[in-house]
């Protein structure tokens, strides 16, 4: 009765997809304050040195790690009293690097002999923002960043009466303002490739759930049902849980094709699975194995339970009401039912359900047999 007992790779039934949503809930859920904490530790560290070298008073010293102590907690604690879920970004990118940004222009108005770090700071700010933010919103920044670094040396420019000090300062905002655009040209090629990403991702989810299932009935597909069997085992060698496997057969289903066509018997191999798959427990399992059969995972049950719920699934299919499709009214189905044997492989259970189910159209279909474990 089963088409064949051919062997087939296992297929780990596992739903990867479903762990790395939950890990990906979990990161979303963790304040994601890189932007700050990396970008401020690493410039307080280079404001550290320029003390050191004396080229940084100690106050401005203290007051700018003071405001950068300040922001990181400040943002830490954003993420943690959940206030990020109010912003479209919930990754609060922008006000960071803003933050950020604003800081290291202060600092730099305040000292100009810490001006080289600036640059490569406001770069590495950004780089943060490239994984993060449109090119339209990088754009923004750049603009914003440009202008106000413009403007700092302007109000300096004219208290040092555009001294040489000035063009150097100019020197290094051309610099700034030749790098930025580069940044948001990578950007816009990380953007791309993350949208690709998804795309791949989501293609990806797609095919794995389309791999496990049957094309005309939606239910489970043998690979798929095999390997379930092929956990059950384990996990009643394991466990020294019972499990049953019933196979079912819709009696006569050529005569019906012949009758009535292959679109009407279709329709009754779709109806036929969405009554089945309803009618049984959220522990089950159904997969249509090919043709008019069908297997049927029972966990933790007995082959009395199992009989019992071949019977009542028998029943049900019987008082379907199929006139509108077919010339007769009903259809009926043979199911054999057979208990796991610890020690067994899945193929001798599967043989042993089926000379069951061969005992059901023997003894005049419409019935259910099964065999002692
Ligand atoms: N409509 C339709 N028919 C199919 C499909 N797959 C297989 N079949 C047909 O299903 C029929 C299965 O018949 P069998 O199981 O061999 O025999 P039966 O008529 O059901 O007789 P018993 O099993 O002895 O009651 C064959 O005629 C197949 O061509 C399908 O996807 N759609």
């Amino acid at each position: 009765m089963l088409l064949d007992n051919a062997r087939e790779p296992l297929r780990s039934t596992s739903r990867p997809e479903a762990l790395n949503r939950r890990r990906h809930a979990k990161l979303s859920r963790a304040p994601q304050i890189a932007p700050v904490s990396v970008v401020l530790s690493l410039y307080s560290l280079s404001l550290f040195i320029f003390h050191q070298l004396g080229y940084l008073a100690t106050t401005t010293l203290a007051a700018a790690c003071g405001t950068a102590i300040f922001l990181v907690a400040g943002f830490y604690a954003a993420f943690r009293l959940t206030l990020h879920t109010r912003f479209t970004d919930p990754t609060m990118t922008s006000p960071q690097i803003i933050a950020v940004v604003l800081l290291m222009l202060v600092v730099a108005y305040l000292e100009r002999a810490t001006q080289p770090a600036l640059v490569p700071f406001i770069l590495i700010a950004f780089s943060f923002g490239m994984f993060r933010q449109s090119t339209r919103m990088l754009i923004l920044h750049a603009a914003g960043c440009l202008l106000c670094y413009l403007g700092i040396i302007l109000v300096r420019g004219q208290k040092e009466q555009y001294g040489a000090a000035f063009e150097a300062d100019l020197l290094q905002w051309f610099v700034l303002s030749l790098s930025l655009p580069g940044m948001i040209l990578l950007g816009k090629q990380v953007q791309n490739l993350r949208q690709l990403l998804s795309a791949t991702r989501y293609q990806l989810e797609h095919y794995e759930e389309k791999s496990v299932r049957d094309d005309l009935t939606g239910l489970y597909n043998r690979r798929h049902i095999k390997s379930e069997l092929e956990q059950a085992r384990l996990q009643a060698n394991a466990e020294n849980v019972p499990f049953c496997l019933c196979v079912i057969d819709i009696d006569r289903f050529k005569e019906i094709n012949d009758n009535n066509g292959h679109l009407a018997g279709d329709t009754i191999l779709k109806e036929f699975s969405k009554v089945a798959s309803n009618s049984i427990r959220d522990s089950d399992m159904l997969g249509r194995y090919g043709g008019d059969e069908f297997l049927l995972l029972l966990k933790n049950t007995d082959l009395k339970g199992a009989v019992m719920h071949a019977e009542r699934l028998r029943v049900y299919a019987h008082f379907l009401d199929f006139q509108k499709v077919l010339t007769q009214k009903h259809i009926s189905l043979s199911i054999g039912v057979a208990q796991y044997r610890p020690g067994e492989k899945i193929e001798d259970l599967m043989s042993r359900a089926d000379s069951a189910l061969y005992q059901a159209k023997q003894l005049g279909r419409n019935r259910v047999e099964w065999l002692e474990s």
